[in-house]
Parts: structure tokens; C-alpha cells; sequence
């Protein structure tokens, strides 16, 4: 370290625009760690049973403010699950109404708990075509599910084959690529500038796909979309610490308990709210972009978001290395938090 490298960073108080936060006991376990760093996050809404409309979403975020810790701050900012039969109708109230501020594609069987997603995608045309008239944006898990296509191409097989047409077709709306794990979907927003953003989660910018399988297999490291080569984590972290406003953060913080994630046929989701903040800060330090930390994860979410940054500040410190706990302790059984594999230098005051 020179003298001249900075050992404090100020930012304004990032968001989280993709976050899972369970129901229940899980999310009164997991809900401090997220609201302890991050002002508001946009809820995944795949529960079971999925929060399909309004009044689900207006009662979910009552359960997560009913969870929230006395004297923290956070606002949840709902998001409804897309089946072939939402009604437009509803989606259009909830987003007058404040409830709901997008709406999530899921295909059908392609994550956790997305079997109530869409199959036939023009069935969801109308509901699309009143999103695009409305301004409200969708959030899209960007992977086929067709039992032919290898799973490390299923996410550039999709924009082909499925995202690229519905933008076609309804070429208002506007458009989040969730957890964008290739090279080729940073492609892909580079070139379509209009109605397009993407967030990128904290552990694709650290892990590729050895680190799941080389040398024993590390459920921890396994989540939906799959890490791929290093070619692409190269290419996310270049796109996200390049300040480019369509790139943002979403963690993608999806707790399973331990026994959930370690059987035979375990769950996919990794676990970074606690200690996201620092393993950014390290990412984008070790790229010499410390700089552009700001406008990945508080300023560039918002402007998609047409919503205003956050007027309140965090402070990151450089020191010795940061003391996380290896799993939290939740009323729904442990969860593991995830290992960067190297030591956390910046913590958040
Ligand atoms: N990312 C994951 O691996 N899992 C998420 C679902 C999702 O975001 O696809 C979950 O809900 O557990
Ligand atoms: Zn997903
Ligand atoms: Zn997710």
C-alpha cells in the first residue's frame, strides 16, 4: 500500500436492487443484516406461495416492516411475481398505489421456487404492454430452462431466443437483467441503450466456476445463474466498475439454511448480505476503480429507478482485516455467509 491509497471512502448509502429476504423466521434472521448497510432493496418475490398481486405484496412488506429491528431504517420496495394469469389491471393499481415498484419474469423451473413462472411468454403480453405504458420495469431472470441447453449457455441462449424478442415486441418497457453472469449479456446492454439495466451480484464478481467445482464441490459457491469462466467475471467486474449508469448492484443475498444448501440435490443461492459492502469495496479497490463504488451501488440503481439517490451517507475503513461470522444463526437454522477466499480489508463504520 502507498501513502497516497485511501484508507476511508464515503459514499452515499447503496441500495440493494435484487434481494431475497424469505418469510417468516428466515427474514427476521437475515433483515438486520441487509437494513444495517443498504437504505432499500427491491424484494424477490418468490415465496411460496409467490406474491402474485397488490394486496400479497402489500401484505409482505407488512411482515418485513414488522421484522425490521427498533431504530433501523429500511424500505423494501415490492416486486410482484409474474404468472400467465396476472391481471394488468392489479399490477397497474399496485404501482399507483406505491405497492409494487416492478414485476419479476421468472421462466417457469428455472430457480428457486419459480415453478409458478411463465411458460408461453405471449401469454404475458398484455401485462407487459400495460408495464410499458405505465413506466414500471421488469426484472427478468435471464435463463432458459429447455433440458438440451448446457447450463453455462443458458443465459446468452435466453437473450436470444427470449429476451431479445419481447423487447421487440413491447420495445417500451423497460427492461432489468437480473444477475448478469456473462460476457455476453454485458454485451448485449452495452449495445441496446434504450429501456435496458442490468445488476450484477457481488459473488459473480469474485468466483468463477472452478471455485464451485475444483477440488471438491462447494455448495456455498452454487447459485442460479451458475459462475461461469473467468472470461466473464472479468468481463462483469469491467462493467461494473467502468461507471457505466445501466450497471448496478443487485446482491442477489438469497439465504438457505445449512442443511438446505448441504444434501444430495442442494439449493442454489448464496448468502452476502452481511458482508457485501466489504468484498466490493475489495473488488473495486484491487481494479483501481475505488472510485466508482458510488455510482454501482448507490447512484446508478436509483437513476434507473427514476428515484431519487439516498441523502444519507456510509463510511467504508480500510484496516486489519474484517471479523465476519462464518454462519448467522436464524430461527430457520443456520446460514452459511459467503467466503470471498481472501482476507476483507474495508468494513463499513
Ligand atoms: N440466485 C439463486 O441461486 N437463488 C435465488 C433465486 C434466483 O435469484 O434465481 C433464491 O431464491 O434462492
Ligand atoms: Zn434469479
Ligand atoms: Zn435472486
Amino acid at each position: 500500500m502507498t501513502d497516497t491509497a485511501p484508507t476511508r471512502l464515503t459514499i452515499r448509502r447503496p441500495d440493494d436492487w435484487h434481494l431475497h429476504l424469505r418469510d417468516g423466521d428466515m427474514l427476521a434472521g437475515v433483515l438486520p443484516h441487509t437494513a444495517a448497510h443498504f437504505g432499500r432493496a427491491i424484494i424477490m418475490p418468490n415465496l411460496v406461495p409467490p406474491v402474485t398481486t397488490g394486496a400479497m405484496a402489500a401484505a409482505y412488506r407488512e411482515r418485513i416492516m414488522a421484522a425490521l429491528p427498533e431504530g433501523m431504517k429500511f424500505e423494501p420496495l415490492m416486486v410482484l411475481y409474474l404468472t400467465e394469469d396476472t391481471d394488468p389491471e392489479d399490477v397497474a393499481a399496485a404501482h399507483k398505489a406505491g405497492i409494487a415498484t416492478s414485476v419479476k419474469l421468472y421462466p417457469a423451473g428455472a430457480t428457486t421456487n419459480s415453478s409458478s413462472g411463465v411458460r408461453d411468454f405471449d401469454k404475458v403480453r398484455p401485462v407487459l404492454e400495460k408495464m410499458a405504458e405505465i413506466g414500471m420495469p421488469l426484472c427478468v431472470h435471464g435463463e432458459v430452462t429447455d433440458s438440451d441447453i448446457d447450463i453455462f449457455d443458458r443465459e446468452a441462449v435466453f437473450i436470444d431466443r427470449v429476451l431479445h424478442p419481447i423487447r421487440k415486441k413491447v420495445p417500451d418497457l423497460r427492461v432489468v437483467m437480473e444477475h448478469v453472469t456473462t460476457q455476453d449479456a454485458v454485451d448485449y446492454v452495452r449495445d441496446n441503450h434504450k429501456n435496458l439495466g442490468a445488476t450484477i451480484t457481488t459473488h459473480h464478481l469474485i468466483i468463477n466456476r472452478n471455485h464451485i467445482l475444483a477440488g471438491g464441490i462447494k455448495p456455498h459457491f452454487y447459485c442460479l445463474p451458475v459462475a461461469k469462466r473467468e472470461k466473464h467475471r472479468i468481463a462483469l467486474v469491467e462493467a461494473a466498475t467502468s461507471g457505466d449508469p445501466r450497471f448496478f448492484l443487485g446482491t442477489d443475498s438469497a439465504p438457505h439454511s445449512d442443511p438446505n444448501k448441504l444434501q444430495a440435490c442442494g439449493c442454489a443461492g448464496i448468502f452476502t448480505a452481511p458482508n457485501t459492502m466489504s468484498c466490493l469495496a475489495e473488488v473495486f479497490e484491487a481494479a483501481g476503480k475505488l472510485k466508482k463504488l458510488e455510482a454501482f451501488a448507490s447512484l446508478n440503481g436509483p437513476a434507473f429507478y427514476k428515484l431519487p439517490a439516498s441523502e444519507q451517507t456510509i463510511t467504508l475503513v480500510k484496516g486489519d482485516p474484517v471479523q465476519y461470522p462464518e454462519k448467522i444463526h436464524t430461527g430457520a437454522g443456520d446460514v452459511t455467509v459467503f467466503d470471498p477466499g481472501f482476507p476483507l480489508h474495508w468494513r463499513v463504520e
